[in-house]
This record gives C-alpha cells, structure tokens and sequence, in this order.
C-alpha cells in the first residue's frame, strides 16, 4: 500500500507533529471501546498512562491510570510505532470497556497527558498526508463505514484495497508514456510527421480512449452504489402515491385514505434494488388548493422534485393522462428522468404492463394488488444506468468529473494533431485532470471537503 506522500500539502506538515486524540468507536453503549492516539513520542505517552511498556504492535494487557495513579479503566493497549501504523504516525490505542463514562474519561486522560482532540477525518487526513493511502483509497474508507447497502461495502472495499487507483494509474502509465515520446520529439521539428508514424500516436490514443471509457463506466456504476438514486413519487391527490411506497417499501409508513390531499408532509424510505440504495420520496399530491396547510405541503413536493434523479409520476389508470396530468409535466425540470404510473389496474380492469415510446417509460400496475410493480423496479434501475458487474468501485461525483475532464483533454489532443505542441500540452491537461483523482496534485480546500466529512476518530 506505501506511495510517496503527495507533494502539495506544504502548509500542513506543522499541524502533522501534534498528538491527537479520539474515541473510534460509535457512541454510545458496547462491549469494549477504543480511544486512538496518533503522534510522535508515543511510547513515553503509554507508559505515562499504563505505567507499563508496551510491545511493538501487541496486545498488552494494561491498567489505564488518571493523575492520581487510580485507575480508570483496565483493557488493551497496543502500540504501533511509526512508520508502521494506520496513520504512518506512532499510534496508540486504548481497548476499553464501551460505557459512554469510560470512554470520555480516558479520552479525557489522553488530552492531560498533551494530545489534542483530532479533528474529524484527521487520522485518515494524516494517513493520506503520510502516503499510506491515496486520496480515492481515503474517500473509500468514509465510502465502507456509510455504505448503505453489501454491494456498495464490497464495491467500497475494492477501491480502499486500491483497485480503483491502479486501474486510474495504468491511464496516467499510459499518457505519461505517449507524453514522453512527442516532448522527445518536439526539439526536432522535422521529424515530427515520422514521429506520429513510429510512435503510431493516434493508435495509443485510440486505446486510452478505450480504457478510459471502461474506467468512466465502471467508477458510475461506483457512483449509483455509494449515491443511489432520488426517485419522487409525485401526481394528482388520491393516485395512490403513498400506497405505492408503502408497496415498495413493504411496510405501512405513509397514511393512505381515499380522501384528496392526504399527505402532506415529504415521507421518505430508503429501500435497496440490486444492491442500490433507493432513497423513494412521496410527496403531497399537486393540485390548485385554498388549505394553507396543503399549500406547503406541496411546495415542499416540487422541492423534491427539483432534487430528484427520476421522477415517478402517477395517474390514475382509469381515467389516463389528463389535462391536469399534462399540466404536471410541463412544469417538470426538462432534464429530469421520468416514468409514467398508470396506478389502479385492478379498478380499470387492465393488465400490468410496460411501454418504452417517445414519452419515456410508462408502467401500469396496481399498488394495491402489487401487480406490475416489479416492473417498474426494473424500469428504475434501466433508467439509472445499472448493469449488474462485480467489478464495481465505489466513487464520486468528483472522480467522475476528472474522468470526464480527461476525456475530453484527450479528445482535444486528437483535433490538434499534427499540431504536435498543442496536442503536447492538452496531453499534459488531460495528466493533471486525471491525477486529481488519487490526489497527487491536490488544493487544500479539496482535503479540507473531503476530510470535512469524516466522522471524529477516523
Ligand atoms: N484497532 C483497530 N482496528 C482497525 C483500524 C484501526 O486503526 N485500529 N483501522 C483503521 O482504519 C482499520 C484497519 N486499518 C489499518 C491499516 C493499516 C495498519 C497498519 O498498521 N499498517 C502498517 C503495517 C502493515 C502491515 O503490517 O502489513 C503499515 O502500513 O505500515 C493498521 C490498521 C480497521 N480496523
Ligand atoms: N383499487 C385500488 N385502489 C388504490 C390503489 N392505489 C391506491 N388506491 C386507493 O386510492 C386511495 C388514495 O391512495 P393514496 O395512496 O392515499 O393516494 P395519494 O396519491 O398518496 O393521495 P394524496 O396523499 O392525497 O396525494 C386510497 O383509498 C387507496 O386505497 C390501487 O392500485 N388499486
Ligand atoms: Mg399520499
């Protein structure tokens, strides 16, 4: 896993030396509970504690004392001297009972004895400084600890285990190849056409092109695990909106009646499809209505919809799609992704059904019954763009933006030839765009997002 350390982050290396200080596990009640220590000097700050010198990277069975030598808790500690630890920093690690008390009081101790509290993401923030793990392996590691769903742990896994990193490193291995041949060549002018011959350049291009757009697919694949998908349930009052994510999330969590206008708070579950997290959103039905409490209720409804991938509108299966209907759609944010729901089959004596035309999507089902359901499950994950692989990495929307950022550096690169100086140089762009990605060249205010989010003590 060792890399050299990145080689931007100057201003950081004075807050490096201090010792800080956490508890790592969850809140709250549990068997044992960790507090974890990274700094210099760590061995002293063990034995000040314990009164005992503990072994390089052994369980030591150990009394974690206060000031006035009583003691606080009795449990494990271990020691990792640096450069061999989670952090590249000595670290050390408290195992203590898991009492929220206990916790603090060593947490407490710790501080006493000269560390400072870490800030969140500040252990991995320094394994990423330390060049223990690169800038995707560290977002990989917040990715495993939320992921919502196995599939989206594994995909996780894969790219902290650094998957995703090789395979954006064989790209850079590429273009770092195709770079050195035309800067090679561009001090002999003359030799310039030749050189695209021997090089065969556009033929190197064509196949990072090709790998590129595996990459791209496979990291969006990665993006769906980790992000998953927004759809809005949303129509007319008494569609049967709130039934049909009650059907979906099998459960009774939204109040259904026959009368209009029942819902009116968001209600929102969160189910997985395939392994993909889908964050399903009902919403008050959209009508012209007087009740002011109503009236927020559905302006909370467009909200939604301005945040959702995919929007699932209903209607009512024996009437169709009507005026007002029509009125919905045309107020709809252009871009988004629609299905079409013809709910209450059952009623309208029709059979479950889906249809792909010019329109979009259109299902008929029964949220009642359940009929047809199932379809529209499929019609989602078709319309997300999932294709079930198990090569998965979990990634963001900023890998995706380096990739497509790459891309289309690469695709300028190939207008310029045989300008060889300009495709030199959109080369050298579609290098740094790429490189964002495993963080070599990276601006502050990225680490300080990206650390931002971490949760206190990892
Ligand atoms: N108790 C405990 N469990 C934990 C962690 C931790 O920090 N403490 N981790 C925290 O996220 C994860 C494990 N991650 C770790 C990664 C590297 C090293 C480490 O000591 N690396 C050294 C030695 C490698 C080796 O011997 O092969 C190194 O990289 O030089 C330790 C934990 C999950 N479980
Ligand atoms: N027969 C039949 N009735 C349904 C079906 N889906 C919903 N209903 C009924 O239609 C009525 C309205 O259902 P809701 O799920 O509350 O409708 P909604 O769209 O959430 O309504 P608002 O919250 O008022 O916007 C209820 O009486 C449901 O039992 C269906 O598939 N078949
Ligand atoms: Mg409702």
């Amino acid at each position: 896993m060792a890399r050299k350390p990145p080689t931007t982050q100057k201003p950081e290396s004075g807050r490096t030396a201090a010792t800080i200080a956490a508890i790592a596990t969850a809140p709250g009640r549990g068997g044992i509970g960790i507090v974890r220590v990274s700094g210099t000097k760590l061995l002293d700050f063990a034995t000040a504690l314990s009164g005992r010198q503990p072994a390089a990277r052994l369980a030591t069975l150990a009394e974690f004392k206060a000031a006035d030598g009583s003691v606080i808790d009795s449990g494990l500690l271990l020691h990792f001297p640096a450069p061999q630890s989670f952090t590249g920093e000595d670290v050390v690690e408290l195992h203590g009972h898991g009492g929220p008390v206990v916790m603090k009081m060593l947490l407490a101790r710790c501080l006493e004895l000269g560390a400072t509290l870490a800030e969140p993401g500040e252990f991995t923030r320094r394994a990423y400084l330390n060049g223990k793990l690169d800038l995707a392996q560290a977002e990989a590691v917040i990715d495993l600890i939320d992921a919502a769903t196995a599939a989206a742990a594994r995909s996780a896994v894969r790219s902290l285990q650094g998957e995703f990193s090789r395979a954006v490193n064989g790209l850079l291995e590429q273009l770092i190849e195709l770079r050195a041949l035309v800067e090679a060549t561009l001090d002999f002018p003359e030799e310039e056409v030749d050189f695209l011959e021997a090089a065969d350049a556009v033929g190197r291009l064509g196949r990072l092109q090709q790998r590129l757009t595996q990459v791209f697919d496979r990291a969006q694949q990665g993006r769906l695990l980790h992000g998953g998908l927004h759809v809005v349930l949303a129509g007319q009052p008494n569609v049967g909106k709130s039934s049909l994510l009650n059907r979906l999330a099998g459960d009774d969590l939204a109040i259904v009646t026959s009368l209009p206008g029942t819902t009116r708070d968001v209600v929102r579950s969160t189910l997985q499809l395939e392994g993909i997290p889908l964050h399903v959103i009902d919403t008050a039905g959209l009508r012209e209505t007087a009740d002011p409490i109503e009236q927020i209720g559905i302006e909370r409804s467009w909200r939604e919809i301005e945040r959702a991938d995919v929007v699932v509108l209903l209607v009512d299966a024996c009437t169709g799609v009507g005026e007002a209907d029509r009125a919905i759609v045309a107020q709809l944010p252009r871009h988004l992704a629609r299905v079409t729901v013809h709910n209450k089959i059952d009623l309208a004596g029709r059979t479950a059904t889906s249809t792909d035309d010019a329109d979009g999507v259109t299902i008929a089902l029964s949220a009642r019954s359940g009929d047809g359901v199932d379809l529209l499950r499929q019609a989602l994950l078709r319309i997300a763009g999932w294709h079930p692989a198990e090569d998965v990495f979990i990634a963001r929307e900023r890998h995706l933006r380096a990739l497509q950022q790459t891309r289309e550096r690469i695709e300028q690169a190939q207008a310029q030839l045989p300008r060889l100086e300009l495709f030199a140089e959109e080369l050298r762009l579609a290098q740094l765009a790429l490189a964002t990605i495993t963080g070599e060249f990276t601006a502050d205010d990225l680490l300080g997002e990206i650390f931002g989010r971490f949760c206190i003590g990892k």
